[in-house]
C-alpha cells in the first residue's frame, strides 16, 4: 500500500513481482493530465418514487496514471455501478465523469463509443466474447473497429494473447476454451492496444488461484506502464495488488485509505 499513512500489508507486496516484469513494449503513451479517471460527486438512482434505488450517492474518485485503485464493499453497495459509470456504459443521475480530461456527458454517442474502444479496457464478469469469432479475432475486433488494419490488429491481438499465456489457442472459438481460458481472452481484449483506463470487475471470478494471480499481475503491469486501473473485488488479498483501497457502503465512500488490516472490520460493519 502506498496510500498516505497506510500501513504495508503483512503479506509480501504482490506488486513487487510485477514491477520487474514490466515490458517496455507495453508502455502506454505519456499521460495527458493528472488524472485518467475523475468521478465528481457522482449519483446514480435507478427508478423513481418509493421504488427508487440510490445505487451511488455522491461518490468522488480520482485515479492517476500508474495508480491501481481497489473498490471493496458489501454486495449491493454500488461497486459495479461505479465501474459502469467510470467506463461510460451508464450515465450518472447527477455529478460528472471525466476520462482523460474529457467530460463524458459532453460526448455524443459516437464520440463516447470511440473513447470507450480506444482508451478504456473492460474486464467484466460477463465476458461478452463473440461466439462466432476465434480468440484472436475477438481480441483484434476493437482495434479493427477503430481502423487498425487486419494484419496489424491480428499481430497485436496475438501479442496480447501471448501475454495472457494463450498464444497457442488463438484459433479456437470461445466454446472450445475453458471458462478460465475465456476469461483470459477477455483480459487480452481489454489490454490490447493502448488503453489508458482499465476497469476490472472481479476479474478472477472464473479462475483458479494461480491463474487469478497471473491476471492481477497483468493488470498491475499495465498500470505500472502508465495506465490507470480500478479493480472491484471482494477479496482483501486481491486488493493487496492496489495502491489504494476505496470502501463503499450503501452508495457512499466510507473509507478510502484504510490499511488492509481494516478491510475485514469495515466489511463486517464493525469498522469506523
Ligand atoms: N438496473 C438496475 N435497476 C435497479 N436497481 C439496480 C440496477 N442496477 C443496480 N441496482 C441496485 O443498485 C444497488 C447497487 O448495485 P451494484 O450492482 O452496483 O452493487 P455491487 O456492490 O456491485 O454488488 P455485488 O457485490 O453484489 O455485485 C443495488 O441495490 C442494486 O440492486
Amino acid at each position: 500500500m502506498t496510500t498516505g499513512g497506510g500501513r504495508m500489508p503483512a503479506a509480501p507486496d504482490p506488486r513487487a513481482a510485477s514491477n520487474s516484469a514490466a515490458a517496455p513494449d507495453q508502455a502506454v503513451p505519456a499521460p495527458t493530465g493528472d488524472t485518467v479517471l475523475d468521478l465528481r460527486d457522482v449519483h446514480r438512482t435507478h427508478g423513481s418514487g418509493p421504488a427508487a434505488v440510490h445505487a451511488l450517492r455522491g461518490v468522488s474518485l480520482a485515479v492517476r496514471p500508474g495508480e491501481l485503485v481497489a473498490v471493496m464493499g458489501p454486495s449491493g453497495s454500488g461497486k459495479s455501478t461505479l465501474l459502469t459509470l467510470a467506463g461510460g456504459l451508464d450515465s450518472p443521475t447527477a455529478g460528472e465523469v471525466h476520462v482523460e480530461g474529457q467530460p463524458l456527458h459532453a460526448l455524443d454517442r459516437r464520440g463516447l463509443a470511440r473513447l470507450r474502444r480506444r482508451r478504456i479496457g473492460y474486464i467484466f464478469q460477463n465476458l461478452n466474447l463473440i461466439g462466432s469469432l476465434t480468440a484472436v479475432e475477438n481480441v483484434a475486433l476493437p482495434l479493427e473497429l477503430d481502423g487498425t488494419g487486419v494484419r496489424a490488429a491480428r499481430r497485436l491481438a496475438l501479442d496480447a494473447l501471448t501475454e495472457v499465456g494463450l498464444s497457442e489457442l488463438g484459433d479456437r472459438f470461445p466454446d472450445q476454451l475453458s471458462g478460465g481460458q475465456q476469461q483470459r481472452v477477455a483480459i487480452a481484449r481489454a489490454l490490447v492496444g493502448q488503453r489508458r483506463l482499465v476497469l476490472a470487475d472481479e476479474p478472477t471470478g472464473a479462475l483458479d488461484s494461480q491463474t487469478g494471480e497471473a491476471v492481477l499481475r497483468l493488470l498491475r503491469r499495465r498500470v505500472d506502464a502508465g495506465a490507470a486501473g480500478v479493480l472491484v473485488t471482494h477479496e482483501a488479498r486481491h486488493a493487496a495488488w492496489a495502491d489504494r483501497v476505496v470502501f463503499l457502503r450503501d452508495g457512499v465512500t466510507v473509507d478510502s485509505t484504510a490499511p488492509l488490516a481494516g478491510v475485514e472490520a469495515l466489511l463486517s460493519g464493525s469498522g469506523r
